[in-house]
């Protein structure tokens, strides 16, 4: 390719995630009783090799003599290696191929397992220089090709050197070695690859660092798979959200930040500058101040079903699309309140506590079945429903009362008020939601109304219920047992202590915020969430958006897609049309949906437009937010 320059790039923890050699060894080691230990002294070569702590033969020449290998196990090496192309790699194979005549690949390892690698993703042959192995007759790796220029210090640079490649010659590279590239002249740049590997002397004497090839592409203008690199947009996860989460955003490149705890106003709200997707659980509040520091958030994912933590009302004004699992955690919440409805009514957890302190208590006094008692249900949502059904399976007459008028699921009975349900059931358990006016909803009155000696559950929100009634109709004996999981102040860590009245009290069992933590719960929640922002980043569909109008949009195909979130006042999208017209700009799709709020229009039109058109749609005075994708 004419006028365009060379790219040098590395192999091993570059254009694979991992380093060859390291993995060979673990594959030829298999079962062997040293296996970590050698394999760890080979990792630990590499990366002595890397820093340019030893010289590159001396790693090379050490670590082939740790290795007891053959040519059956570079055969799975190459299997597992198709598998750990980088992921910009993978995602960029277009621009190897297009630009493969201009690409070398340089490296320290080895030609056997580099060139099915590379070739496979459209690379050529003789563009790749690397080491070949020395075999024995039985194809034993016996050392390694002494007379190619690769397996001596300074390798790469005499390489290169005898390339005598003319023009401007880039390197890309997670070592010291394709830094000397540089240093010796023969490259003008030197990009540090730090997709895979960050280190910090390799870094420190870069031109640039690239996160991905994507951001190395577009430095370059050169044709990417990602417009706009996804390494430059920050996604801030909170509260230990499950690693498959964290994994999806690393997967698609971007830049992300993991915190195990939840964190309060004041820290997020210096936290989220800069931060274009939030993910965080029930603990972490997201204020008007946090939204008004919020300069670059486009996405808030909650990754649990309440989503009255986040004010929902400003995010919206300020075109910031909310996204929950409504349904991941439902079946583990409901689990959880069926055994403690059991362990409850049946004064098991009393009687546990007591065994533990030596009591033996035989005796049937306050013990019952649940069947044939009546179930109480506040709120009939997706939880309240499940637990219908269980309830039902478990003999249980179910009644319930919701503020919407909703279907009774198998003999369930709809109750017209609250009270009606107080005033019947033995069992009374909680599954509104937390939204404001929801607070204190149970109080003294309440908990007088109920049948004397109540089995009482909240799973719901902390706020909803009046702790001291509940303290109180706890000890004057009015509730026989009540299971809480959740508390109008939680801790934020696990090493905060834990501050409540009903410590201590008979009969209670006390959970923290645990109705959906379980493994198979957070880990559907873990696939959905991210599945809903990545869709909405990457193709502006908003399904499932607790706060947006919903909008499934085809994928873009030959346009570019315009996205554009307004006030929800008559006469924006004549605005926008007449724009269109004025710039005569063809649309090849437009699609709008609006909810009490905003606006949000979809535009996928033809790529001839022009930076003031663009700018007049931006300046149309209801805008809120503008995005473009393509
Ligand atoms: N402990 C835990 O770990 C978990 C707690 N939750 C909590 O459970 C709540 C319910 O979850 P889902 O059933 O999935 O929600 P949902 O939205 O499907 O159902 C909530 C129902 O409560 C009704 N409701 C709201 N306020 C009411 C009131 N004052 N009186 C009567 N009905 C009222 C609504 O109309 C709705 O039908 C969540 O909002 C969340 O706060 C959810 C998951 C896990
Ligand atoms: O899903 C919910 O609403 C919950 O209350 C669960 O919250 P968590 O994810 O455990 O912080």
């Amino acid at each position: 390719m004419n006028n365009q320059p060379y790219f040098i790039i590395d192999f091993d923890s570059t254009f694979t995630k991992v380093e060859g050699l390291d993995e060979l060894a673990n594959i030829a080691l298999a079962g062997n009783a040293n296996q970590e230990k050698i394999v760890g002294e080979i990792r630990k070569l590499t990366e002595m090799g890397m820093n340019g702590e030893i010289s590159f033969s001396e790693a090379l020449s050490r670590r082939i003599d740790l290795l007891k290998a053959n040519r059956s196990h570079i055969d799975k090496l190459i299997d597992f290696l198709h598998t750990k192309v980088s992921n910009s790699f993978q995602r960029n194979e277009k621009f190897l191929r297009e630009y493969a005549d201009n690409i070398f690949i340089v490296s320290g390892g080895f030609k056997e397992f580099i060139v099915p690698i590379v070739t496979a993703m459209g690379l050529k042959e003789e563009n790749v220089y690397a080491n070949d192995f020395k075999f024995d007759n039985e194809g034993n790796i016996i050392g390694v090709n002494e007379d190619n220029v690769l397996a001596h210090e300074k390798g790469k640079v005499k390489l290169l050197s005898s390339l005598k490649l003319d023009g401007d010659v880039y390197a890309i590279g997670d070592g010291y070695t394709d830094y000397e590239l540089r240093a010796s002249g023969l490259a003008n740049r030197f990009y540090a690859f730090t997709e895979n590997v960050e280190r910090e002397k390799v870094v420190a004497k870069a031109d640039h660092v690239v996160p991905s090839l994507d951001e190395f592409l577009y430095l370059n203008k050169l044709p990417r798979s990602q417009s706009y690199p996804k390494s430059r947009i920050k996604v801030l996860l909170l509260e230990n959200v499950h690693p498959v989460a964290v994994e999806s955003f690393k997967f698609e490149g971007f830049d992300v930040e993991f915190h195990k705890g939840a964190m309060d106003e004041d820290e997020l709200a210096e936290k989220i500058k800069g931060v274009s997707i939030l993910g965080l659980r029930s603990k972490t509040n997201v204020t008007k101040k946090v939204l008004e520091n919020a300069d670059k958030l486009m996405i808030i994912g909650a990754f649990c079903i309440g989503t009255n933590q986040v004010d929902l009302k400003t995010s919206t004004e300020k075109g910031i699309a909310v996204f929950n699992a409504p349904y991941s955690n439902t079946r583990s919440v409901v689990e959880l309140a069926v055994g403690e409805m059991i362990m409850l009514i049946r004064n098991v957890f009393s009687k546990s506590i007591g065994m533990h302190a030596g009591k033996w208590d035989k005796s049937a006094n306050n013990s019952f079945e649940v069947r044939g008692k009546k179930l109480g249900l506040i709120g009939y949502g997706h939880i309240g429903t499940q637990l219908s059904v269980i309830g039902e399976a478990l003999g249980m007459e179910v009644y319930f009362y919701d503020i919407v008028d909703k279907m009774p699921i198998g003999n369930a009975k709809k109750c017209r008020s609250l009270d009606e349900v107080l005033k019947v059931a033995d069992v009374v358990s909680m599954h509104i939601d937390g939204r404001k006016d929801n607070t204190n909803i149970f109080g003294k009155r309440e908990f007088e109304l109920m049948k004397k000696g109540v089995i009482f559950l909240n799973l719901a929100r902390g706020h909803v219920v009046d702790v001291p009634a509940l303290v109180e109709a706890i000890k004057e004996g009015k509730v026989a047992g009540a299971g809480v999981d959740v508390f109008p102040y939680e801790p934020k860590t696990n090493n905060e202590e834990f501050i409540n009245e009903l410590r201590g009290l008979p009969n209670v069992i006390l959970t923290p915020h645990i109705g959906g933590s379980t493994e198979e719960a957070q880990e559907g929640i873990g696939h959905y969430v991210p599945e809903r922002l990545l869709e909405f980043m990457n193709n502006g569909s908003t399904t499932g958006s607790v706060n947006f109008p919903e909008l499934q949009l085809p994928l873009l195909k030959n346009s570019h897609r315009l996205l554009h979130i307004h006030k929800n006042v008559p006469g924006i999208l004549a605005k926008i049309n007449n724009i269109f017209a004025k710039h005569a700009i063809n649309i090849n799709g437009q699609y709008l949906k609006t909810n009490e709020k905003i606006g949000y229009v979809i535009m996928d039109v033809e790529k001839g437009y022009t930076d003031e058109f663009i700018q007049e749609i931006k300046d149309i005075e209801e805008t809120i937010k503008f995005r473009m994708l393509y």
